[in-house]
């Protein structure tokens, strides 16, 4: 029996930036060494990031993330960790051994093994995901080749992602091959229904392969996604090992024993996938002697977040990797004392820091009073920047020259607004944070170029129920990393106080929509559950509101798809994961 210390790089990689992805490989390679690792294990596509969508049609950039991947194994052996094993993702050519230069072969998402200065092995996903979020059918052809190096007496197989979560395929040839570690790069995305589905896949996978299991995932924002890290490690039993935080960075180092010692003959040999396809395992020796026996390491095991310090994690992570990742210093919002705004605020601030966020007080001329004190007291107790700019003078200016009257006026108020946020943005160069909710979303209740200006919006996916969830649970809980050090954040005004646009006197939300309570639980529905309208009614929904609701949101796509990006928390978003036709004529029957 042999001993492994394998450490797994749960890092932040930056989309399309293959020189710092590069440099951020070679440094926690170095941290690894340090610890005394064996092996270092990166995520699904690290060089280049994850998903980096049609970049991956582009020549220039497949050929620039080889050559990267080719120069970052020389650099390691030139700064003497060659003889440190790594496992990076990156983005390869089909046919074998591709390199710049040779004919241009179909994208890969591929995984290599650089060892001693030089990329011994490669292999790439073979099921490739083409659901929700994924569209990997448009990018990728699958791999066929799972390799197993042979370390320290030990053989390791190599996986991506997708491919530990359907049947068949390299996995299913890991236990056939008598591997004595699978290793698997990750970029799994964070939906908050995602449960602990993760851990009960690994520990499926070892068991049937016979084998322990690394399972490291990306942690970062991009755009519309979050990833939370989450890197798990289970033996070949299928319980738990080791276990890496949830939405931070973290080199993870495990020390495995009691793993078998392979002598089986180096080459390449075809396998039956069980899906129709044949792997071939291309297995090398890189040290067959085990290591002489060391004591291990306890390994560590963080605990999982429950749900809301999990969704307002995600929230926060993404929000400031937006900003950072596109060059942003500050953020921008309108502070209204509603909610919506008070929770994106708060988010804000936690992300960036309260010294970084800009909140603009607006009141007009059916702002209630409460609405500029609730702001005032946020501004109090998180310190961030304030400013006030009444609005009624602007809109009556506009009055004048132009006539509108009705819902026309009304939305004038909320685009005068959207407008002065945009100055601001471009005077001072903040992102303008747009504070709708998914159920305003999912109705149309937010005005085009109004509220629903800006560049990025934090609660997009988040129902209206959950938002007051949300801060009411901020008030209560705090979480290491939150840039916020105020004590119950969020004025209690804010979160009882009934819902209102103030776009006229004495306005409800429920003067058009139903309440929250009641919408939410049919927009989960008709737009998660994705229920035609007959459903909807044998759940038990009111039919008169069922057709109202399915109209308001059918109708609403053309202002979804003109509304900023926003971190996906559900199981679906509006965006990667629902995506309907604007121009639409077919309706629901309800009869
Ligand atoms: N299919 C289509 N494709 C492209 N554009 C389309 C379109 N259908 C309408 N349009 C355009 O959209 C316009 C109508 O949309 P829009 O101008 O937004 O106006 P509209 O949706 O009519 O009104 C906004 C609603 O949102 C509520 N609101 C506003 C502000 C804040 C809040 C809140 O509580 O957060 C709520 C407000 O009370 C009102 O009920 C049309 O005049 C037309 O220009
Ligand atoms: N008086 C105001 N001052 C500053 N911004 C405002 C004001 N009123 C509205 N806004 C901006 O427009 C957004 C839409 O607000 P509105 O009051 O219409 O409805 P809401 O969706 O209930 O939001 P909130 O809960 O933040 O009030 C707000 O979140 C805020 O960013
Ligand atoms: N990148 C991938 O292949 C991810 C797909 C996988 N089912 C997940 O969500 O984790």
């Amino acid at each position: 029996m042999a001993q492994l210390r394998i450490a797994l790089a749960q890092t932040n990689p930056t989309v399309g930036d293959l020189s710092a992805n590069a440099d951020r490989l070679v440094a926690w390679t170095r941290d690894a060494a340090e610890r005394g690792a064996h092996l270092v294990v990166f995520t699904e596509m690290f060089l280049t990031g994850y998903p980096v969508e049609d970049l991956v049609l582009r020549t220039s950039f497949v050929d620039a993330g080889i050559r990267t991947l080719e120069q970052v194994a020389r650099r390691l052996a030139e700064e003497g960790l060659g003889e440190l094993p790594v496992v990076a993702g990156y983005v390869d050519r089909a046919g074998l051994a591709p390199r710049v230069g040779q004919p241009k072969g179909a994208p890969l998402d591929a995984a290599a093994l650089l060892y001693q200065g030089e990329v011994v092995a490669r292999t790439a996903k073979h099921h490739l995901p083409n659901y929700g979020v994924f569209d990997e059918y448009r990018y990728f052809v699958r791999g066929d080749r799972l390799p197993i190096f042979r370390l320290h007496g030990v053989d390791v197989a190599v996986a991506v992602c997708e491919d530990l979560w359907q049947e068949g395929g390299p996995v299913s040839v890991v236990g056939q091959a008598g591997a004595g570690l699978l290793v698997v790069p990750n970029a799994s995305p964070y939906e908050k229904e995602k449960d602990d589905v993760r851990l009960e896949l690994c520990a499926r996978r070892a068991r049937e392969a016979g084998c322990a299991l690394v399972y490291v995932n990306q942690v970062g924002g991009q755009d519309e996604l979050v990833f939370d890290g989450d890197s798990i490690v289970v033996d070949g039993a299928g319980e738990l090992v080791a276990r890496a935080g949830q939405f931070r960075e973290e080199l993870l180092v495990v020390d495995l024993t009691g793993l078998p010692v392979s002598e089986a003959a180096p080459g390449a040999f075809p396998y039956d996938a069980g899906d129709g396809t044949t792997i071939t395992v291309d297995r090398l020796v890189l040290s067959g002697e085990p290591v002489a026996p060391y004591p291990a390491e306890p390994a560590p095991v963080a605990e999982r977040l429950d749900l809301h310090a999990e969704v307002y994690s995600a929230l926060v992570l993404a929000v400031r990797d937006y900003v950072a990742k596109n060059g942003f210093r500050s953020v921008i919002l309108g502070l209204s004392g509603g909610i919506d705004s008070a929770l994106t605020a708060t988010i804000a601030a936690d992300a960036v820091g309260p010294d970084r966020v800009n909140v603009v007080l607006m009141p007009s001329r059916y702002s209630s009073e409460h609405s500029l004190t609730d702001a005032e007291e946020l501004v109090r107790r998180q310190g961030v920047r304030s400013q006030v700019a009444p609005i009624a003078d602007i809109v009556t200016a506009f009055e004048k020259e132009i006539e509108l009257s009705g819902l026309a006026a009304e939305n004038l108020q909320a685009r005068v607004r959207g407008t002065i946020l945009m100055g601001l943005s471009n005077q001072n160069g903040h992102l303008v944070l747009t504070t709708g909710n998914k159920s305003e979303l999912a109705t149309g209740y937010s005005t085009l170029y109004g509220d629903s200006a800006g560049g990025f919006a934090p609660i997009k996916d988040v129902p209206k129920t959950m938002v007051w969830e949300l801060a009411r649970w901020r008030n209560a809980h705090t979480c290491a990393g939150f840039l916020l050090e105020a004590e119950r954040p969020i004025p209690e005004n804010s979160i009882s106080k009934e819902p209102s646009a103030e776009l006229r006197p004495d306005q409800r939300d429920t003067d058009s929509l139903p309440p929250y309570e009641v919408l939410d639980r049919l927009l989960d529905d008709y737009v998660e559950k994705d229920m035609g309208s007959q459903e909807l009614i044998a759940a038990g929904h009111d039919p008169e509101l069922v057709t109202r609701v399915i109209r308001l949101v059918d109708l609403a796509e053309y202002k979804r798809r003109q509304y900023p990006p926003g971190p996906k928390i559900t199981p679906k978003n509006f965006g990667r994961d629902r995506r309907l036709p604007i121009t639409n004529r077919w309706r629901e029957s309800t009869s």
